[in-house]
């Protein structure tokens, strides 16, 4: 079996008296869209922050491609290739769609090597280009993020994420607040970035999970509760029973039922 791209441990993140993650053994295989799903407060933005290195956590190890991550700091992570999006939006929103993939970029090339920052231009320019593409943002290359649709700002922080080439992205409910077409889009966009990133992908609208995951785990209350393809999570009894009588989640009964 090939090496997870990522994996933990009993990880556990205790805030006070309340376990957010518990006990937390999860393997995520390469080469595959791995969805976390689960009702509200089930741990999955906390297990993002543990991976990422922006909580610690109480107990437990991660591993990134067999490598123990556990306690490295964001920026040492995020070295590593892991980047992430947040569920808050952090564009710039004077700057054009380009120039925010372009300083995102700058940031980070003179952040390794100060003393290359002027003939890093031409490959920056390069990559925003090549970003610009991956998310379907060209024609709104020299458009202000400020007058963007949410949709278009959402597609432009998984180019943010995207431009310094990570290895593995973790996108934190990347179309909540979409339009139904705006979703179909991103859908469409994250299958491409699939073909040559691993993701990991926290998602409340289960059309998205469904029509997107190759696998997916169920969290609740911080421990998994199924892990399974679209077909058998759609099929599990304790799974509909967890989302049963949550009204914001009635969707997941029927998406499932056209898993
Ligand atoms: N910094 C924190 N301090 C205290 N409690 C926290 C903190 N972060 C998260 N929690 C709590 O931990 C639990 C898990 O939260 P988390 O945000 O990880 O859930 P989630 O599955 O991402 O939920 P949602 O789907 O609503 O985003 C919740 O009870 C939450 O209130």
């Amino acid at each position: 079996m090939s090496e997870p791209v990522l994996r933990t441990e009993n990880l556990a993140k205790r805030f006070g008296g309340l376990t957010a993650v518990d006990n937390l053994s999860i393997a995520i295989p390469p080469g595959r869209i791995h969805a976390i799903i689960g009702p509200n407060g089930a741990g999955k933005t906390t297990f993002f922050n543990l991976v990422t290195g922006m909580l610690s956590p109480t107990s437990g190890r991660i591993f990134f491609r067999g490598h123990d991550i556990t306690g490295l700091r964001p920026h040492a992570i995020s070295r590593l290739g892991i980047k992430r999006t947040l569920q808050v939006k952090s564009v710039f929103p004077e700057l054009s769609v380009a120039d925010n993939l372009w300083v995102t970029r700058q940031a980070r090339s003179r952040f390794l090597n100060p003393f290359r920052a002027a003939a890093s231009d031409k490959e920056t320019r390069l990559r925003v280009e090549q970003t610009l593409e991956q998310t379907g943002l060209s024609a709104l290359a020299a458009r202000s993020a400020g007058t963007l649709s949410y949709g278009d700002v959402a597609m432009l922080e998984i180019g943010m994420a995207m431009i310094s080439e990570p290895s593995l992205l973790l996108l934190d409910e990347p179309t909540c607040g979409m339009s139904p077409a705006e979703t179909s889009r991103a859908v469409a966009k994250i299958r491409d970035l699939a073909r040559t990133i691993d993701i990991v992908i926290i998602e409340h609208d289960m059309d998205v999970v469904f029509g997107i995951a190759d696998d997916i785990t169920v969290l609740a209350q911080g421990a998994i509760l199924a892990s399974g393809n679209p077909a058998q999570i759609a099929g599990d009894e304790r799974v509909r029973e967890a989302y049963l009588g949550r009204p914001e989640d009635e969707d997941f009964v029927e998406e499932a039922a056209h898993a």
